[in-house]
């Protein structure tokens, strides 16, 4: 029944009984009655809204009631250590005959979006147990005692549910385990805490013979911050890493994610997946998600190749804002962005792949680079070009100004930090150290040091390419985004139809 419909109904029932009495009819019968039927209907509402967690109504709405390994992007190492440790739970009679100690606990860590859930999911699955799920978050803001018997209905629930799905095993996922498990500041031991006591506890009273057998898988993105008592032997002694997927499993999670979705087969999956270095499952889902979003407001049969690439600056960048800059700011930012732009091609070449005058986030413009491959390990050589990239807007500004804006200060930061990576990894003159064996002035004086070198370099090279600058300033602020391939053929053409020859000698 709709709700004008139930209202004017309700509304209805006093002229109505008004009228009985004007009748001459008792109506004390019909009014207990309607008060009867109307606090049945309040009673089923009530319990419609609190029946099952908050996290498996979510999850229910997210994903599939099961899920397979298969659906799982990358990650084959973890899925792979995960499976093997689940043999635990199949393998049990040969567990018990070898007097092995039972598996109870299963820590599985790394960053948010890696897909830690969808192991649990998986691996309830592959063992044909039950799934009950919590997150640590919905044991605070109760009152005292109200986490440990909420914990104590979990192992209950996964027992009751498991012997009316007749399943052999229960998995109890405890998502986001760090806000119960967290260390406690100043000796005080975290043990008293109610809700992990209890927690604890029912895990130290899990047996090898017990049916169902339980296994808590637990995931958490700060292994560090948690209490010593639940790692020990017997509770979460096994630790899966979770981590952010490489090119492959990038390209395995965009594939999963877009199987119900119509990519034109002009669009490459495998570009994309170079383009997302160190993007999580989470946000390559958003990525194909974004990217279908723009295909369909275009009115696109399919998703292409720029649908992907403005899903990307999407995401990594956050959503566009109507923030209008004055055309005197729009330049400066342009000239800014083009420094980045120009230094990443020269030192680079090949890895620009947007450079945008669209304010997105915080940034009111900003040049996306793509790395040729995922990269782990850097020289001393590819570090100060890193940093000679990150100074390329503040130097341009300098060129064409005389000075700097406050739009320099997240680069600055970022070349700070790749100067502390440089001496934390014994790569500059003060040799192989600690940074408590030298002092703030020595590591002040380093820092100086390398920076200064690097932001004469980067002057000395733009200032060789100020004709480019001046060139494609226009272009760029009519244009307001020019792809990687755009812009690298505009510095091409600018470049030939000038006479000075060019030369990127003494480059790092
Ligand atoms: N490896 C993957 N393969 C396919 N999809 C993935 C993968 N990782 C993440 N996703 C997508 O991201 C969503 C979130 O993943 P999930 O909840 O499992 O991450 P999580 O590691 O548990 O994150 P958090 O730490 O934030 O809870 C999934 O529903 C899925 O759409
Ligand atoms: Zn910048």
């Amino acid at each position: 029944m709709s709700k004008l419909g139930k209202e004017m109904l309700i509304g209805f029932v006093p002229v109505l009984l008004v009228f009985l009495v004007f009748l001459g009819v008792n109506v004390m019968p019909v009014v207990l009655v309607g008060v009867l039927l109307v606090s049945l209907l309040y009673l089923t509402r009530m319990r419609a809204n609190i029946g099952g967690t908050s996290s498996e109504r979510k999850g229910k709405s997210r994903t599939p009631s099961y899920l397979t390994f298969d659906d799982i992007g990358g990650q084959d190492r973890a899925k792979n250590e995960l499976m093997e440790a689940l043999d635990f739970l199949i393998k049990h009679e040969e567990i018990r005959k070898f007097g092995i100690r039972p598996l109870k606990g299963i820590l599985l860590t790394g960053p948010p979006g890696t897909g830690k859930t969808l192991m649990a999911k998986a691996a309830a699955f592959y063992t044909n147990s039950v799934f009950v799920s919590a997150s640590g978050s919905e044991f605070v803001e109760m009152y005292v005692g109200v986490g440990a018997s909420r914990v104590r209905d979990l192992f209950k629930e996964a027992r009751s549910r498991a012997a009316k799905e007749n399943k052999e095993s229960a998995i109890l996922f405890i998502d986001e385990i760090d806000v119960i498990g967290g260390k406690r500041e100043g000796g005080q031991h975290r043990e008293y805490d109610q809700t992990l006591n209890q927690l604890l506890t029912e895990m130290d009273g899990i047996h090898t013979s017990d049916t169902p057998r339980i296994l808590i898988i637990a995931a958490t993105n700060r292994k560090e911050m948690l209490d010593s008592a639940l790692l020990r032997p017997g509770r979460f002694d096994r630790h899966i890493g979770v981590d952010l997927p490489d090119k492959k499993g990038r390209r395995h999670i965009l594939q999963l994610h877009a199987a119900n979705k119509p990519v034109s087969p002009e669009a490459s999956l495998e570009r994309v997946a170079g383009e997302t270095f160190g993007f999580s499952g989470a946000q390559l889902e958003s990525v194909m998600n974004e990217a279908a979003i723009y295909a369909m407001r275009e009115e696109r049969a399919e998703i292409g190749q720029q649908h992907f690439s403005l899903a990307i600056d999407k995401v990594m960048m956050g959503e566009k804002t109507d923030r209008e800059a004055t055309m005197e700011e729009r330049k400066r930012v342009a000239l800014h962005e083009l420094g980045h732009a120009i230094a990443a091609e020269k030192v680079k070449p090949g890895t620009v792949s947007t450079v945008s005058l669209s304010p997105r986030g915080q940034a009111l413009g900003y040049v996306r680079h793509n790395p040729p491959q995922d990269q782990y390990l850097y020289t001393r050589a590819e570090l100060e070009q890193q940093i000679m990239i990150a100074l390329g807007g503040a130097v341009a500004e300098e060129m064409f100004y005389g000075g700097r804006s406050t739009g320099s200060r997240n680069d600055f930061e970022q070349a700070l930090r790749l100067v502390r990576t440089m001496i934390d990894s014994g790569l500059t003159s003060l040799g192989i150290i600690d940074s408590e064996m030298v002092s703030q002035e020595q590591l002040m004086k380093e820092n100086a040091s390398i920076l200064n070198g690097l932001h004469q370099a980067t002057r000395e090279m733009l200032e060789r390419f100020r004709f480019v600058f001046e060139q494609s300033l226009d272009i760029l602020l009519r244009e307001e985004v020019l792809t990687g391939d755009q812009f690298r053929e505009l510095l091409g053409k600018v470049e030939q139809t000038n006479a000075t020859p060019v030369s990127t000698q003494g480059l790092a």
